[in-house]
């Protein structure tokens, strides 16, 4: 398990995070998510002890990471962009990971090797971008980290090797309880793999959700009555937003489906429609006036 606490962290004169404060369950996939600079990079950081804090804690696994060296050996960082020392071949690469990680599986980089497609004899720099990052994936998976965090790390593949990686990924989750904390800007390119994202804007965390119980929690009613709309009928609903359009009203409510339905039918509606929303829409109602925070990442 992560645990953040209250973190933060200056550069000079600009705070780049400011009393983030969340954690990350064992075994989960955590997004986070986030507009440029708005301070994910410095948080992958901290939480892998590459940077320090100025204030407050962080703990992984009931201990603090920075200049911890047997913790570190369990965790894996793959930067927006992946660094490899010059003239080292794939192979060459892979003996400095085994050295450094005491979990590398040998059986896992050759078994991986398929799935990339790439000579383990090729020298990485001469490799394309999307080439690097694929081996930046090759390695971190063979090494079989406990935690793998990952900055933007889609940006650069292509479709079909987008869907290998996160394929990979989630069976290293599913068997081996592999935790994974990953950076966007765009929540399309992540919502299908998290369980967990937060949003944090200008270095504070905005909003924090369990996709699951969000998606099944938020319905979008629509609804009209013989007459005026019941005064009870509002007031009796925890509603994110309403808007009447002509004689329909349309409600965003919070609750279970089975007690929204029964309660609105009880002001027996001539019409009744209660809807799944997008991930998309429920930011959007949910963070209400903070608009370019939803917009950022509902980039295209
Ligand atoms: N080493 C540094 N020195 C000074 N300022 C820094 C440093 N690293 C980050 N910052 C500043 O801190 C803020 C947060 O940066 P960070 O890289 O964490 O954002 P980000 O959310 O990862 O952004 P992006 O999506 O653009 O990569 C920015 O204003 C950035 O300029």
């Amino acid at each position: 398990m992560i645990k953040v606490e209250n973190i933060e962290k200056h550069f000079e004169d600009h705070q780049a995070l400011r009393q983030v404060t969340l954690s990350i369950q064992k075994g989960s996939i955590y997004g986070l998510l986030g507009s440029n600079g708005a301070g994910k990079t410095t948080l992958l950081k901290i939480i892998m002890g590459i940077y320090r804090q100025d204030k407050g804690r962080i703990l992984i696994h009931e201990e603090e990471p920075f200049e911890h060296v047997a913790l570190k050996q369990k965790m894996i960082f793959i930067p927006d962009q992946p660094y490899f020392f010059s003239h080292y071949t794939v192979k060459q690469m892979a003996g400095y990971y085994q050295s450094l990680y005491p979990n590398w599986s040998e059986e896992r980089f050759e078994k991986l090797g398929k799935v990339f497609n790439i000579s383990p004899n090729k020298k990485i720099q001469r490799l394309s971008k999307g080439m690097q990052r694929q081996v930046a994936f090759w390695l971190s998976l063979s090494a079989k980290p406990d935690y793998l965090l990952l900055d933007e790390p889609i940006d650069g593949l292509d479709a079909v090797m987008r869907q290998k990686v996160k394929n990979l990924l989630i069976q290293d989750v599913a068997d081996r309880e592999m935790t994974v904390v990953i950076s966007s800007h765009n929540l399309r390119e992540i919502e299908d793999i998290c369980d967990h994202v937060g949003i944090i804007h200008q270095g504070a965390l905005m909003l924090e959700k369990d996709l699951d119980d969000l998606k099944s929690d938020v319905h979008k009613i629509q609804i009209a009555f013989k007459q005026e709309t019941p005064p009870d009928f509002l007031s009796g609903l925890d509603t994110l937003f309403v808007e009447e359009r002509g004689s329909v009203l349309l409600c965003i409510v919070r609750g279970k489906e089975e007690e929204v339905t029964a309660f609105a039918k009880q002001f027996q509606p001539v019409i009744f429609d209660l809807l799944p929303l997008t991930l998309e829409e429920i930011f959007i109602y949910e963070l209400g006036g903070t608009g370019y925070v939803v917009e950022s990442i509902m980039d295209k």
